[in-house]
């Protein structure tokens, strides 16, 4: 009897000693914030403070950001975090010490490119990456891209028209990621496609299965592969096609950019189109570069690629977001609205093609873009700590440790901005800008790893907004007024969309305008 209750005694006790152990690891890896001194919400055992972001994760942030100040400790699971909305130390993790908060945490889900791809890559990579793609994006380089700017902003004129006409529900996040999607395949991949008008081309339907929405809500593929990431190796979840980029969207950009390309080094440089393909082919063979001898100075066919791919990836969604929103705040604040209405008639004295000049002038145009970053891109920038690194007297970051830069809670930190809540574009004339202290605001990051496409964001976002002032006026439509109680104006749907970014559930319409 002894002998047949031996085995099971063991096994029970085998099982303790993994629970002890299992909990020993989760108490000591839950201690690693406790042992830095800051302050932070209570962790439950191995979520950590995950249930909080029911509320909304913008809403958690700042509810931590009151109650524990400026830095303070959480926990994604077991993965201790450290959040700083410190506008020095900001500075410090983005700029001074740069190359001990080299990279952003890798993904728990295999992305489907290369890991030297500039948003992903490490130190050494991204340097090299960086220092060759750099000179592509300038202001004076993105300005080059007016026309194809211009030319996609006509089909979504035309769609609008139509829409308008036709007096249809739409979604306006759908209307302008159809434009955003129109511009990332000029500007970055050298083909014009209409996708509204043809949603069935070769390269829309493979646009579409890059799964952007794991900036905000993931789908349900990429959950699944999230949650098997604990026990199962990233490379075997490539296998399984558990990517964010589709390996058979990846192979199709792949060969209509080497056709591209090849077709390119046959032109003459002046037959050539003048987009970012064009602009980093000839980053590859400038070799002229600042870089230190070591690194090799041009990209192979191969690299530019999957940075056109992660291009695409960072800025299709993104653009959208911020003119959905910006559509939003316009019709919100409509005597704001008035005041940039006057700004584009008088810029722009007819309908139609709108140039680099006319915008630098819009100051307002600039100013109202200005608050609606600051008080909707709600962005955290986390990045990795890979050498114990003082941050602040007395607190020193370890290496492993991740660090959120939360730009949300500065936004409406009220030491920076008076009246977080209340939207005062006027914060943003040149005087106010040039009182504010560095680092507070921060849309686009900061540093070394700053959003590298900020200059084409905000110049085909502001051409889209001022072709559609041209001619129409965006208004607050109340969601229960029946749809077809609206006879002259086609009203614009602002769904929630999931984007980490800008979230919000509204609904504005459009009217044309009498002149
Ligand atoms: C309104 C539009 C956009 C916003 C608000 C935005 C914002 C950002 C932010 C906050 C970052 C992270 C900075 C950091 O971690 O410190 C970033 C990085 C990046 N963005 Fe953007 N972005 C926009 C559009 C674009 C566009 C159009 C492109 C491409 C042409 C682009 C390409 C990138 C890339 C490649 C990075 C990574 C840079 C690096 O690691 O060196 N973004 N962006």
């Amino acid at each position: 009897m002894a002998c047949e209750s031996l085995p099971m005694s063991v096994s029970w006790g085998l099982l303790a000693a993994f629970i002890c152990l299992v909990l020993l690891y989760g108490y000591r890896t839950m201690s690693v914030l406790q042992k830095l001194g800051v302050r932070g919400p209570t962790p439950l055992p191995f979520v950590g403070n995950l249930l909080t972001y029911r509320k909304g994760q913008n809403v958690a942030f700042r509810e931590w950001r009151q109650n524990y100040g400026r830095v303070y400790g959480m926990y994604e699971g077991l993965a201790p975090k450290l959040v700083i909305t410190d506008p020095e130390i900001v500075k410090q993790v983005f700029v001074k010490d740069f190359s001990n908060f080299p990279m952003r945490m890798p993904l728990c889900i295999p992305i489907g490119l290369p890991e030297e791809t500039l948003i992903f890559a490490d130190f050494s990579h991204h340097k090299r990456r960086r220092g060759i793609l750099s000179p592509a994006f300038t202001a004076g380089k993105v300005k080059l891209m007016v026309p194809l700017v211009n030319r996609c902003a006509d089909f979504l004129m035309e769609n609008l028209d139509k829409l308008f006409v036709e007096e249809t529900t739409f979604d306006a996040k759908q209307v302008f990621s159809y434009l955003t999607l129109d511009v990332m395949a000029s500007t970055a991949f050298g083909v014009e496609v209409n996708s509204q008008k043809d949603p069935q081309h070769a390269f829309v339907v493979n646009a579409r299965k890059v799964d952007l929405s794991v900036v905000g809500g993931m789908k349900p593929s990429l959950i699944i592969a999230a949650v098997l990431s604990m026990v199962v190796p990233m490379d075997v979840l490539e296998k399984w096609g558990l990517t964010v980029v589709p390996a058979d969207a990846v192979s199709f950009f792949h060969s209509i950019l080497e056709t591209i390309l090849t077709m390119r080094i046959k032109q003459q440089p002046n037959e050539r189109r003048m987009d970012l393909l064009e602009l980093m082919r000839a980053a590859r063979e400038e070799h002229c570069l600042d870089l230190p001898e070591e690194f090799e100075k041009s990209l192979s066919a191969d690299e530019v690629t999957t940075d056109a791919i992660s291009f695409f990836l960072a800025g299709y969604d993104t653009i959208a977001g911020l003119l959905g929103t910006t559509a939003v705040n316009l019709a919100r604040y409509s005597d704001m609205q008035d005041k940039l209405l006057q700004e584009v008639a008088t810029v722009t004295e007819e309908q139609g093609y709108v140039q680099n000049e006319d915008i630098q002038k819009m100051e307002y145009l600039d100013m109202f873009l200005m608050e609606t970053l600051r008080m909707d891109s709600g962005a955290r920038f986390p990045r990795l700590c890979t050498q114990d690194t003082e941050i602040s007297p007395g607190l020193t970051v370890p290496a492993g440790v991740e660090v959120i830069i939360d730009s949300d809670s500065l936004h409406i930190d009220p030491e920076y901005w008076p009246e977080p809540e209340t939207f005062i574009p006027e914060r943003f004339t040149k005087e106010e800008s040039n009182k504010r202290e560095p680092f507070t605001f921060i849309p686009f990051g900061q540093g070394p790893r700053t959003c590298i496409g900020m200059h084409l964001a905000l110049m085909a976002t502001k051409i889209t907004l001022v072709r559609i002032l041209q001619k129409y006026r965006f208004v607050a439509f109340n969601v229960t007024v029946e749809v077809n109680e609206l006879n002259k104006a086609a009203d614009l749907r602002l769904t929630d969309h999931g984007l980490g970014f800008f979230v919000r559930n509204q609904w504005v319409k459009l009217e044309r305008l009498d002149y």
